[in-house]
């Protein structure tokens, strides 16, 4: 960390292991293409499960499929504005997210430039590969924490161990290193996991 005055700056190409954020259904509730800032709702127990990764040294890394821009049903703003109601939350509980990576495309989409195919839409791997790009990853030392099959195939497809959090709204994937019920409970397996 670089001290600048009372704001510390985290120096990005320093190679650390990384967790890899789902956002909808992992952070946030996931309400159905979450948008307006009023519905970003953290789980309870992702601030206090943020801040013991943060002490055991883990970079904080959103990853998320914002399929609803390609889809016209909100532009990228609104995206960024519900990312900083994020850190605002945050904020308030002393913790903080080192950088989001969004895919707002979607093959079937209505609205350019975004309706295409592209190769960071998880299940593929290219959020995590752009991620590593900027910050520089120990790889085998990271993970994913997602609620749906896909997260968990985005982080097979780039060699890391996935924590699907079976909110009941999504299938499982069976074949996942860990199966919980909550982010409390994927942090638990984290820290304990050599
Ligand atoms: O969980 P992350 O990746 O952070 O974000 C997921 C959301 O972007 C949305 O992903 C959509 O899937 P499609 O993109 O329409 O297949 C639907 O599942 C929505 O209910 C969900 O809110
Ligand atoms: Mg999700
Ligand atoms: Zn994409």
């Amino acid at each position: 960390m670089i001290a600048y005055g009372y704001t510390f700056m985290e120096v990005k190409n320093v190679s650390k292991p990384a967790i890899f954020l789902d956002r909808d259904g992992v952070l946030i509730e996931d309400f159905g293409y979450v948008h307006r800032i009023e519905d970003v709702k953290l789980f309870p127990d992702v601030a206090e499960g943020l801040k013991a990764l943060r002490a055991e040294g883990f970079r904080l890394l959103v990853v998320t499929n914002q399929s609803g821009v390609a889809r016209g049903y909100f532009e990228i703003d609104a995206v960024h504005r519900c990312h900083d109601e994020i850190d605002r939350q945050l904020q308030a509980h002393d913790v903080t997210i080192d950088s989001y990576f969004i895919c707002p495309h979607h093959p079937k989409g209505n609205t350019a430039p975004w309706n295409v195919t592209c190769s960071c839409r998880k299940p593929k791997p290219g959020l995590l590969e752009q991620a590593n790009k900027e910050f520089g990853t120990v790889m085998d030392k990271s993970f994913i924490i997602g609620d749906k099959a896909s997260d968990i195939e985005c982080g097979r497809a780039a060699g890391i161990r996935g924590i699907q959090i079976d909110r009941g709204q999504y299938p499982k994937d069976e074949k996942a290193f860990g199966l919980v019920t909550s982010f409390a409970e994927a942090v638990e397996i984290i820290l304990t996991a050599t």
